[in-house]
């Protein structure tokens, strides 16, 4: 048994201000997209990596994945995230468990990719988050409404993985829908189905912003200091 990825990397990463889309920007002299691709060619549950991309980065994309024997096809992006990942669904050959994970997430570990894998095989659409540290306040412009239960919220991450037909099934119902989401199992959630969570870890940033670029580097060196 195995899994296939799913690897949205089409953005254009406005938040981070470069000139170009952010998956290429280097962290510690590497792509993050060649981080990320590495951690699923590691992972010997996963048999088979789709990236999309923007059709004028193919070439780019192609060059500097070269090294991943299990990087199946190129998919060329759409205008949103939710459409990039559309695509992929659409080229991927079937099988039976797929991940999620977006191209900016560089650092997933093993033990949550190992969590993911072991929790889907019974459960169906598994997601990966970690609980908040700060007290969250539900505000209007500049005045608090209330204080919000932090037992009860989690910041998600991914991947998230999910059985290929549950996956499937949840984006045709989504775009029949016209439904707009921020992540994949909102369109599972909208089917009425469950969704099981497992623990991520903090050091599973998506890079956003410059300041994400500083910290990345803090955690690559820091991992690398304890291989
Ligand atoms: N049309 C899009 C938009 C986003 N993504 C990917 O989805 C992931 C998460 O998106 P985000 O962090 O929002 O990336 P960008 O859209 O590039 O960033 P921004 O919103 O700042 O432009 C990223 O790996 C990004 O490349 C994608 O494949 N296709
Ligand atoms: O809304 P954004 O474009 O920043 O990010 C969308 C998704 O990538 C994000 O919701 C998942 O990574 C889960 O947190």
């Amino acid at each position: 048994m195995s899994y296939t990825v799913l690897i949205p990397a089409a953005g254009s990463g406005k938040r981070m201000g470069a000139p170009q889309n952010k998956m290429l920007l280097p962290l510690l002299d590497i792509p993050i997209i060649v981080h990320t691709v590495e951690q699923f060619e590691a992972d010997e549950n996963c048999a088979a990596i789709y990236v999309a991309t923007k059709r004028d980065e193919r070439e780019i994309f192609s060059e500097i994945l070269s090294f991943s024997s299990k990087l199946k096809e190129i998919v060329d992006g759409g205008d949103e995230r939710q459409d990039s990942i559309y695509n992929m669904l659409q080229q991927m050959e079937e099988h039976e468990w797929v991940m999620v994970h977006d191209g900016a997430r560089p650092f997933i570990s093993k033990s949550v990719l190992n969590a993911l894998y072991e929790s889907v095989q019974t459960n169906d659409a598994v997601i990966c988050g970690v609980r908040p540290k700060d007290t969250l306040k539900r505000v209007n412009q500049d005045i608090v409404k209330d204080t919000v239960n932090r037992d009860e919220v989690i910041m998600v991450h991914t991947p998230q993985a999910f059985s290929y037909t549950l996956l499937k099934r949840a984006y045709e119902h989504a775009y029949a829908q016209n439904l707009v989401v921020t992540d994949d199992s909102m369109m599972v959630e909208a089917l009425g189905e469950r969704v099981h969570v497992v623990e991520s870890d903090y050091n599973n940033i998506k890079i956003t912003t410059q300041d994400d670029m500083l910290t990345g580097e803090r955690i690559l060196l820091g991992r690398d200091n304890h291989v």
